[in-house]
Parts: structure tokens; sequence; C-alpha cells
């Protein structure tokens, strides 16, 4: 069966190949396995809240209406990464039996009240539609933006994707050399001049409005293991949490589980969509082991 709906979560089975398959969680929408030939491909803490206490710690976790932490107008009183990542969704069903295709919903009546109302006091009219695709060797996620009020409002979205590396010391993310980044480590903004992002240390870099032709690959002893690609979303945030953040989070397990992961986080996330009254928005990141080809674009 290309998509089995259990009680808090759908598995997606690839058509060609029973041993691809795709787990999401309707808590936050969330990816929590996506495997190759049985071969997992994103970074899953051990010690995870799978049972809607808290934010899912890897997988894809979904960002939206703003991310970190704002002191813009509206978004105050928003916790970190905002309400659809701990929020149950909709599973709207199946939309393509090959490849697998199927779609999630979020609105003010499912949201997290808690949490929802704390944007813009909670008035803000709005529909979330995710569109996760399972292609052999490809995973693709979508999202629809829908302004449903009367009034205009603003948004940031953001796919906070955990993807496994075997070594993180081994492991290089190209194609961001020449473009102008936001550490949030040393709180500096700069042009990244490195060859190649490499980790010795916690990194957490913001990289703003990347060209969408410039592939993100992860490569690990010059093998590319990812690629990921960006629709309509302009920035990408990079970040290991290396030993001391990692161990001061406690549903971050194993400890040394840093090393078998980095986030690559495309979103738009530098300034705000503003959407009026009927307006969409619609972005998605395609993450790819088709291509083994280093990519190497000039600065
Ligand atoms: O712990 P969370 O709320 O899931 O945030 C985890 C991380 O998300 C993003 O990568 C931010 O750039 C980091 O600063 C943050 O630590």
């Amino acid at each position: 069966m290309a998509i089995d709906q259990l009680d808090d979560r759908v598995i997606l089975t690839s058509e060609s190949n029973p041993k691809t398959q795709l787990t999401i969680l309707n808590y936050g929408a969330t990816v929590i396995s996506w495997k190759i030939n049985s071969e997992e491909q994103l970074w899953l803490s051990t010690a995870a809240k799978l049972d809607g206490s808290k934010p899912v710690r890897g997988g894809i976790p979904l960002v939206f209406p703003v991310f970190g932490k704002s002191q813009a107008e509206g978004f105050k009183d928003l916790p970190q990464h905002g309400f659809a990542r701990n929020s149950i969704w909709e599973f709207l069903g199946q939309t393509k039996a090959n490849p697998p295709t199927v779609q999630f919903a979020l609105s003010p009546e499912l949201a997290n009240p808690d949490v929802y109302s704390k944007w813009d006091k909670g008035d803000n009219d709005f529909t979330l539609l995710l569109t996760v695709e399972l292609d052999d060797q490809e995973l693709k996620t979508t999202i629809e933006v829908e302004n449903t009020d009367k009034k205009a409002w603003k948004f940031n979205w953001l796919f906070h994707t955990y993807l496994r590396v075997d070594d993180i010391e081994d492991s290089l993310v190209n194609n961001l050399p020449g473009e102008t980044c936001y550490d949030q480590i040393v709180k500096e903004t700069y042009v990244d001049k490195h060859p190649a992002v490499d980790f010795d240390k916690e990194t957490d870099r913001i990289y703003k409005q990347v060209p969408e032709k410039k592939i993100l690959q992860v490569i690990d002893k010059g093998n590319v293991l990812h690629n990921v690609q960006r629709v309509n979303l302009p920035d990408v945030v990079v970040w290991n949490p290396w030993i001391e953040k990692s161990g001061g989070m406690g549903d971050f397990e194993p400890k040394n589980g840093y090393l078998n992961m980095v986030c690559i986080e495309p979103g738009h996330v530098h300034d705000f969509v503003e959407l009026k009254p009927g307006e969409s928005w619609k972005a998605s990141q395609i993450i790819s082991t088709k291509n083994k080809d280093i990519q190497l674009l000039s600065i």
C-alpha cells in the first residue's frame, strides 16, 4: 500500500521499492523518517518527543509564522519558531499514488491555541497546506500559505531539515562562498569567503537571498550525500549545535549525535512575507540523492 494512515502518523511507501519509505507525524506534520532503500536520510534524536509534548527534535519540523524569536509587532510573545511544529495538522489524504503524495492542512481551529493565540493576539485567519511527495531518490515538500482573513498579515516560513551525515567533521556544505550570512554565534553579518562550510564548532548561520540556482550540497569525503534545491525560498540556515549546545538540550540524544547531523534549512526569514486578504504564497524544498556531481558555482 503506497499510503498507510495510522493513528498518529502516515507512512508513504514507494511503488517501485518497498524499502523506500517516509513517515510523517500528524503532530507538526513533521517528517520523522525518510528511508531510501532502507537507508535513513534524516537525523532524529533518540529522545525526540513524538507524543505532542514538544516539537520534534529532528526530521523536518515546520517553522511558521516566525523564525527564531522576533521583537516585531505582533510576534513578540510567540515562542521560538512559532506554532506550526507544535500543532496537530489534519491529514487530508493522498493526491497521487505514484509517486506517493499526501497533503496535510493547518488552520486556526487546529492550531495549538496556547501558541497561536500569541500571534497578533491570534486573530490572523490562515490556511497552511503541506504537500509531501516521495520519489525514488527524492523528497519534495511544498507549502502553500493563504490569507483567509479580512486584513493583511506577514510571516516567515522555514523547513527545519535535519540531514544525516556519517561524520560532520568529514562533511562540507558547498555553494555558499560569496554569500552574505548573519552569524548567530558571533552576532555579525559577513560575506562567507570559505570554499565550503566546514564544521569544527557550533555553527549557526542565516545565509540571505542565496540564488536558487545554487543547490546546497552536503558532501561527505568528496561524495555528494544530498542536494537541497529551493523554490521561492531565498534563505538558507546552516546549523550544527556541536558539543555544548547539544549537551544542553534535553531532547538531543545521543549526546554525540551532533557528529551525525547537519541542518540545512531553506526558508524565507530575512524579512517577512506579506499577504493581503485572499492572497497565497507557495514554496518548496527538494532534497535529492540523484545527482552525485559536485556543483561549483563561481562566487
Ligand atoms: O531548539 P529549537 O527551537 O528547535 O531551535 C534549534 C535551532 O533552530 C535554528 O537552526 C536556529 O538557527 C538555531 O539558533 C536554533 O538553535
